[in-house]
């Protein structure tokens, strides 16, 4: 099959996860329902807020969280990313950030733990310690499915080139940035970096985000989009918790690296 229907899902999660798993499942079903067969949910979709709230919330990689994936996939008959979760680690009182892969038959296909956080402090814009709860992720992650390859990736971890290059050295025909981008950045650098990351290694970028204020001082900006190979933004979610769908033609990729074989040009590997 050249062509596929992917779709990302915007939510405004809380620390309530019991309200956002049950957004995440209805939307999912809604874009399973408008055709699609790969389905993305943003990062930390089952429970963001205060950090405290987020550690308290980890669970396990087969937790009931992951469970609930599992089965959504399998009765859907999809490719799910959950985003990503809390997942409990081995140091008390932190967590990894965990992005996990479901087949359309409910079985873990890949798990991706977020391996740049983000400690930033910009300024009247945003500013967040995420290593004060979260643990780096030592993997990089491309998983081969029927229609083509996946790379993931979250969040923080679009600003660094060599994980994107990484994962197109493992052949992504498509790479997964399941975010939480802050407003405050967002407005200057969230499309502009997928749609960098998407040209200059040649994948469809699929980037679903949350929307809106978390909390008093963490607000997300949106836009979850889905970009081609081109850098053309082929699907943005409106404001709110929506979906953005879009098709992936996989002929159009390869006749881009055909036509602008970039990737072959690189000097010394690199
Ligand atoms: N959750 C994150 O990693 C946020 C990254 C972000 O907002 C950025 O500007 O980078």
């Amino acid at each position: 099959m050249t062509k596929i229907l992917a779709a990302v899902v915007q939510l405004q999660s809380t620390e309530e996860k019991s309200r956002n798993v049950d957004a995440a499942a209805r939307l999912v079903t809604e874009a399973a329902q408008r055709g699609a067969s790969f389905v993305a949910l943003p990062e930390l979709f089952n429970c963001i807020g205060r950090w405290e709230a987020v550690v308290a919330a980890a669970e396990p990689i087969s937790g009931p969280t992951s469970q609930r994936m599992s089965e959504l996939a399998a009765n859907l008959g999809i490719t799910l990313l959950a985003g990503s979760i809390a997942e409990q680690s081995e140091v008390a009182g932190k967590i990894y950030n965990t992005s996990l892969l479901f087949g359309p038959d409910g079985q873990q296909l890949a798990c991706y733990r977020k391996r740049h956080l983000f400690d930033v402090d910009v300024p009247d814009k945003v500013t967040v310690r995420e290593s004060e709860f979260v643990m780096p992720g030592a993997e990089i992650v491309g998983t081969t499915l029927p229609d083509f390859t996946l790379g993931q990736s979250i969040c923080y971890d679009l600003r660094f080139p060599e994980l994107f290059r990484a994962l197109a050295d493992r052949r992504a025909d498509v790479i997964a940035v399941p975010a939480a981008f802050a407003f405050g950045t967002g407005c200057d650098h969230w499309e502009v970096l997928l749609r960098a990351r998407a040209i200059e290694n040649q994948a469809f970028v699929i980037a679903p985000n949350q929307h809106g204020r978390h909390t008093p001082t963490l607000q997300s900006y949106g836009r979850s989009m889905i970009v081609d190979p081109w850098g053309t933004v082929l699907a943005t979610a409106a404001d709110g918790e929506s979906l953005a769908l879009a098709e992936l033609d996989f002929q159009r990729l390869q006749d881009i690296r055909r036509h602008l074989p970039a990737l072959s040009h690189r000097r010394d590997g690199q």
